[in-house]
């Protein structure tokens, strides 16, 4: 479902000289439906980078990054966003809140985009704010008068409220109490058996053992840093 090929990427930082950093050195690696793959290594090998390039927020030079049948690495702006619509979904550390949205529409909104029903897209948001412990009291409000916790967690039932096909999660555990923590795994584990294609990076490693199948140490594709 997801496959990643000899892909490469540099930083050039144009207020240092147009210095290079080689970030990515060749990395190739497969991700198979119903599967889990956690990106690991020190601080700084490049996990959050290799996430936003197969997400299409970060360039990448070299090599292909297919998902389904769409290669990301020469794919047009408007087929990267109708990927992100229907195939991608991306649960990242924080949510970008949209002021005067309120909670259940911002939850419901990947549902209302690919067509389903304002009701039942409706219904979705609320099992998975009630999941996830959210009290039914602000639904109606904007997320940005939540407490840190509670919108991260806003941004996790926005992040599973589709079956998307594949996933990307970036830490969706950190700084969740037990409860929600499970909830979280649960979800994890609920997508993967409905045949979810998964890419995470968790430095929690209990939930790392528990849900994924397989690691890819970055570090072995990051020139100048020890594996
Ligand atoms: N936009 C950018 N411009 C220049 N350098 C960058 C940029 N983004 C990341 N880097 C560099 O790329 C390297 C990898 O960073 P990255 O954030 O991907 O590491 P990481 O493995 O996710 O680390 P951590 O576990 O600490 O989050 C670092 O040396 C970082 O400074």
């Amino acid at each position: 479902m997801i496959e990643i090929r000899n892909v490469s990427k540099t930083f050039t930082l144009h207020n240092q000289g147009s210095a290079v950093i080689e970030v990515i050195n060749d990395v190739s690696f497969a991700v198979a439906p119903g599967e889990c793959v956690a990106l690991t290594g020190a601080s700084g090998a490049g996990k959050s980078t290799l996430m936003r390039m197969i997400y299409g927020n970060y360039l990448t030079q070299a090599g292909e990054i297919r998902i389904g049948d769409v290669d990301l690495v020469q794919a047009a702006p408007r087929e990267v966003i109708a990927l992100r619509r229907e195939v991608l979904g991306y649960v990242s550390q924080f949510l970008r809140v949209v002021p005067r949205v309120p909670t259940l529409d911002v939850v419901a909104e990947p549902l209302r985009a690919v067509g389903v029903t304002a009701q039942d897209a409706q219904a979705r948001a609320e099992v998975l704010l009630t999941q996830l412990n959210i009290p039914q009291r602000p639904w109606s409000l904007s997320p940005t008068t939540f407490s840190g916790g509670e919108q991260q967690r806003v941004n996790i039932a926005r992040g599973f409220a589709r079956h998307y096909p594949a996933m990307l999660l970036d830490e969706p555990t950190a700084s969740l109490d037990a409860a929600n923590r499970e909830v979280v795994l649960s979800l994890i584990e609920d997508a993967k058996a409905r045949g979810a294609a998964i890419i995470g990076i968790f430095h929690d490693e209990a939930a790392r053992t528990r849900v994924c199948d397989r690691e890819i140490d970055v570090s072995r594709f990051t020139p100048g840093v020890a594996a």
